[in-house]
C-alpha cells in the first residue's frame, strides 16, 4: 500500500506564449489503499495528470508525493519509488510487443524491474506463471502471441505486466474503454480483485459514471485542466454540487430512457 498526492500540480504542453495548460493546479489525495475515480470529459486532462506520476510528461508546478516522496523528475532513490507506481493504458497493444510470446513479455516486465534477472529459467516460468494465474489466464498460453488473444484477455496480459513489478499504486487509464461491452466486466472485477488481494492504491479514469460509483471509494471530477468537485463516489454522482458535475450525470443515458426520440431506449 501507498500513499499518492497531488500537490498543486500543473502540467503544460510546447513553451511559451504557444504552451498548452492541459493541467492546472491539481491537489487530489488518493489514500493508501483506496480506489479514487477520475472523471471529466474528453480533453480535461486526466490522462496527463496520471502520465505526469510516472514520468511520461513533467509536471512544471507542484510537487506529486508517493508516500511523501517528490517523484517529480525524479532521480536516485525518488526514481525507485516511482517506480512501484504502474500504469495501464486503454490499447494493451501499446505495451505488447507483437513478436513476442505473452509469456516472454510478463518476463521482460520481471526483469526490467530486477525481479528473476538472475534466477534460473524454471524459477522466472514459476514466476510468469504465477502472474497469469493471478489475472485469470491458463499459465499454458504462455507461449501464445497476443494476436492470438482477444481483446481482454490482452488487457489482462497488460495487467500482468504492471503486477510484474510489484507495484503498490497503480494508474487504470480508462482500461475496458477499447473493449467489447460483454468483456468489461470481467476485466473491471479482476482489477478490484488484484486490488483487494495486494492492497494497492488506485486511481482509476473512466468515462463511464456507473462503474466509476461501483468500483471507487471516492472520485474526482475535471474540468478544463482543474478538479472542480471531490468527495465520495456515491455523494457525489447521486448528489453532484458542481453544475459541471450535474451536467456529467445528466449527459449518463439511463435504461428505459429515450434515446433518441420516442421509442429508441438502452
Ligand atoms: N502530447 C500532447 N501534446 C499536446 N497536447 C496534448 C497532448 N496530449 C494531450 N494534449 C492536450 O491536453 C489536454 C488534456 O488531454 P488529456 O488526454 O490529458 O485529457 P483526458 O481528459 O485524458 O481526455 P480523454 O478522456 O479523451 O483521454 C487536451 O486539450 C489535449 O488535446
Amino acid at each position: 500500500m501507498s500513499d499518492l498526492a497531488f500537490e498543486n500540480v500543473g502540467v503544460r504542453y510546447g513553451h511559451g506564449p504557444a504552451a498548452h495548460q492541459a493541467v492546472r493546479g491539481v491537489s487530489l489525495h488518493v489514500p493508501s489503499g483506496r480506489t479514487v475515480g477520475l472523471v471529466g470529459e474528453s480533453g480535461s486532462g486526466k490522462s496527463t495528470l496520471a502520465r505526469a506520476v510516472v514520468g511520461l510528461h513533467e509536471a512544471h508546478t507542484g510537487r506529486i508525493l508517493v508516500d511523501g516522496t517528490d517523484v517529480v523528475g525524479a532521480r536516485g532513490s525518488a526514481a525507485s519509488v516511482r517506480r512501484t507506481v504502474q500504469m495501464v493504458f486503454q490499447d494493451a497493444n501499446s505495451c505488447l510487443n507483437p513478436r513476442m510470446s505473452i509469456g516472454a513479455s510478463i518476463e521482460e516486465a520481471l526483469a526490467v524491474r530486477g525481479r528473476s534477472a538472475r534466477r534460473d529459467r524454471a524459477h522466472r516460468r514459476g514466476e510468469v506463471a504465477a502472474l497469469l494465474e493471478m489475472v485469470e489466464l491458463d499459465p499454458a498460453r504462455a507461449g501464445d502471441l497476443p494476436m492470438q488473444l482477444s481483446g481482454g484477455q490482452r488487457q489482462r496480459v497488460a495487467i500482468a505486466r504492471a503486477l510484474a513489478a510489484e507495484p503498490r499504486v497503480l494508474l487504470a487509464d480508462e482500461i475496458t474503454s477499447a473493449l467489447d461491452v460483454s468483456v468489461q466486466g470481467t476485466v473491471l472485477n479482476l482489477l478490484m480483485r488484484v486490488q483487494r488481494d495486494l492492497d494497492l492504491t488506485v486511481l482509476f479514469i473512466s468515462h463511464n459514471l456507473a462503474v466509476v460509483r461501483q468500483l471507487c471509494d471516492d472520485v474526482a471530477v475535471m474540468k478544463d485542466g482543474q478538479v472542480v468537485e471531490v468527495g465520495s463516489a456515491t455523494e457525489v454522482i447521486d448528489h453532484p454540487e458542481h453544475p459541471y458535475t450535474r451536467e456529467l450525470v445528466r449527459a449518463v443515458p439511463r435504461i428505459g430512457t429515450p434515446l433518441f426520440g420516442k421509442g429508441t431506449t438502452l
